[in-house]
């Protein structure tokens, strides 16, 4: 597990100190500092309406807090050079829930877009990236699908691969198994393994897929809906079996949480 006392991880990856996130005077969450490695898949964990996408929204700078910050590789994501912060922007790649593809748009020209939009590179240049970038998800010669005439599991595929389109160093997912078979879910996963390993992608990802989270993550944050605040940090397998908490053993579990446990106290991770 990667701390912020970690000699040898110091600045690579994504820092999150001291973090406080508050939708008008309701606190969402409170005191998040974590570190996701380089080239490591780093899963937010929790309840409905803990957090976790709120969460997500911050790192990927699309929400700001009074406090705390984050920062990729030692730079910080809340600078006020708006040249800098847009250079970062483009490290990092997103898939949301919706997968959000352009539905008038060819697939092909889904994940062309951002490089027609944000590099110099010619048409035929684009070209060949777009097939290498499909062909990196399993999506070699779908160039001319529609998005409507893909399954659940190839627009998701289809969105990973306009989320790389730009080369990130970073991509977040959201929720990337919503919605998706068991079969169709696990075959995603081994495909986000395979980007970490081949593009030495930091990935992280929100979901409370059990199977998922066991497959995928290096590392996990579980934030607390009662605390406002992560009350486990590390392999969710590990903390399967021993995490302080019974709410993260019950949600990792899948177990019922006795009613007194729910009021045990609480002293952070
Ligand atoms: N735009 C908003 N305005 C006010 N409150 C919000 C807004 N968006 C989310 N919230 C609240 O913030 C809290 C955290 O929401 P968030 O969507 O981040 O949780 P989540 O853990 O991602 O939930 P889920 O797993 O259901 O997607 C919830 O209590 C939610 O009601």
């Amino acid at each position: 597990m990667a701390r912020l006392s970690d000699t040898n991880a110091p600045d690579r990856g994504i820092v999150v100190r001291d973090l406080r996130m508050h939708f008008g005077e309701t606190l969402v969450q409170r005191d998040l500092s974590f570190h996701v490695a380089r080239a490591s898949i780093f899963v937010i964990m929790g309840v409905s309406g803990c957090g976790k996408s709120t969460l997500l929204r911050h790192m990927i700078d699309l929400q700001q807090s009074a406090q705390g910050d984050i920062s990729f590789d030692g730079q910080r994501l809340w600078t006020r050079d708006a040249a800098e912060r847009a250079a970062l922007q483009r490290r990092i790649g997103v898939l949301f829930q919706s997968t959000a593809l352009w539905s008038s748009m060819t697939v092909g020209d889904n994940v062309a877009l951002p490089m027609q939009l944000h590099t110099r590179l010619g048409a035929a240049e684009i070209r060949d990236q777009v097939a290498f970038k499909l062909a990196l998800v399993g999506l070699a010669g779908q160039e001319s699908r529609m998005p409507s005439e893909l399954s659940g599991g190839m627009k998701k595929r289809a969105g990973i691969a306009r989320a790389i389109a730009l080369d990130p160093d970073y991509l977040f997912l959201d929720e990337p198994s919503a919605g998706l078979d068991p079969m169709t879910s696990q075959r995603l996963d081994t495909l986000i393994m395979r980007l970490r390993d081949a593009l030495s992608l930091s990935v992280v990802a929100v979901t409370h897929e059990l199977p998922s989270i066991f497959t995928i993550a290096d590392d996990s944050i579980y934030l607390d809906d009662e605390q406002r605040t992560a009350i486990a940090h590390g392999d969710p397998r590990e903390l399967a079996e021993r995490a302080e908490h019974a709410r993260v053993r019950a949600f990792l579990n899948r177990e019922p949480l006795a009613e007194r446990d729910d009021e045990e106290p609480i002293h952070g991770n």
